[in-house]
């Protein structure tokens, strides 16, 4: 199965570092194109077909995966519609906000179509990935949910729940790394040096993690384990909650969403 992939900036090109890492998936079925040769350079040294020509990648693959920012997707739509084949190929449309109404309007003799939001860990194969299929047969869903499962958790969606789940996983990896921030920061001015204070944060992270996930314990719960009467950690928790931790949060969260 070959897969193009239009658009190898911060995201495509994450993507493309976590397929090949899948097994299933050699290098040399992979097409990405992009505009400048720099971007497509160390997908083409590991065996990766390279190109500057939208239509050259879509016209070779089975999987067309676009990956520009969403304005402009309709120019990308405008340079593929003649090579592309609606009844053998799909699309995976990669771009924030994009409807199904958008796509079947720019396009519409399009081929089954995805929206996919992923997030950027999938270079590391640990995305948080939403997929919703478009007149798509549950083969064809099973399938492109199947390869970003490889490539982490895919959950399969509506397109009302889109938006809600870019802005948990996709902008809330962000939100993720401005906690690690924050915490190391607060670790340096606690003694520890900078890149000591990173490790231990991201340390905690991966332990808080991993026992919610084995033991299904609320957050809560979890926070009732640690936090001694009077103790240490009820000073720190409040204060950050006066500060408006909670609060902030989910006006980010919902910030982000509109
Ligand atoms: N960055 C992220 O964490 C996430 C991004 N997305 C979506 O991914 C899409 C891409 O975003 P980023 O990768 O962040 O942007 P980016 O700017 O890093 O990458 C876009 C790439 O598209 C290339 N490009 C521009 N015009 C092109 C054309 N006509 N044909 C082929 N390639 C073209 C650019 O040279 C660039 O390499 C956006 O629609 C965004 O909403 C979705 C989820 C997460
Ligand atoms: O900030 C953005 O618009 C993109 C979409 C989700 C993550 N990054």
């Amino acid at each position: 199965m070959k897969i193009a992939m239009i658009g190898v900036g911060a995201m495509g090109g994450a993507t493309v570092q976590g397929l090949l890492q899948v097994p299933s998936v050699c290098p040399s079925d992979i097409i990405v194109s992009n505009p400048t040769t720099a971007k497509t350079d160390r997908f083409k040294a590991v065996g990766a077909h390279a190109t500057t020509d939208n239509k050259e990648a879509a016209a070779k693959a089975d999987v067309v995966c676009i990956c520009v920012k969403p304005w402009l997707v309709e120019t990308v739509f405008d340079e593929i519609r003649d090579v592309l084949r609606p009844k053998e190929q799909l699309l995976v449309i990669m771009a924030a906000g994009i409807s199904p109404d958008q796509v079947k309007l720019w396009l519409p003799d399009t081929p089954p179509f995805f929206l996919v939001i992923p997030n950027i860990a999938i270079a590391q194969k640990q995305s948080m990935t939403f997929v919703v299929p478009v007149d798509a047969t549950p083969e064809q869903t099973a399938l492109v949910k199947g390869l970003f499962d490889e490539m982490g958790t895919a959950l399969l969606t509506d397109y009302q729940h889109l938006a809600a789940g870019t802005t948990l996983a996709s902008c809330g990896i962000a939100y993720a790394m401005r906690y690690i921030r924050a915490a190391s920061e607060g670790g340096v001015e606690l003694g520890f040096k900078a890149d000591v204070s990173k490790e231990i944060v991201m340390q905690t992270l991966e332990g808080a993690v991993q026992l919610l996930r084995a033991t299904g314990m609320h957050p809560e719960q979890a926070i009732d384990q640690v936090t001694t009467p009077g103790g240490l950690t009820i000073k720190g928790l409040n204060e950050m909650e006066h500060a408006g931790f909670t609060s902030a949060v989910i006006r980010g969260l919902k910030a982000s969403t509109k």
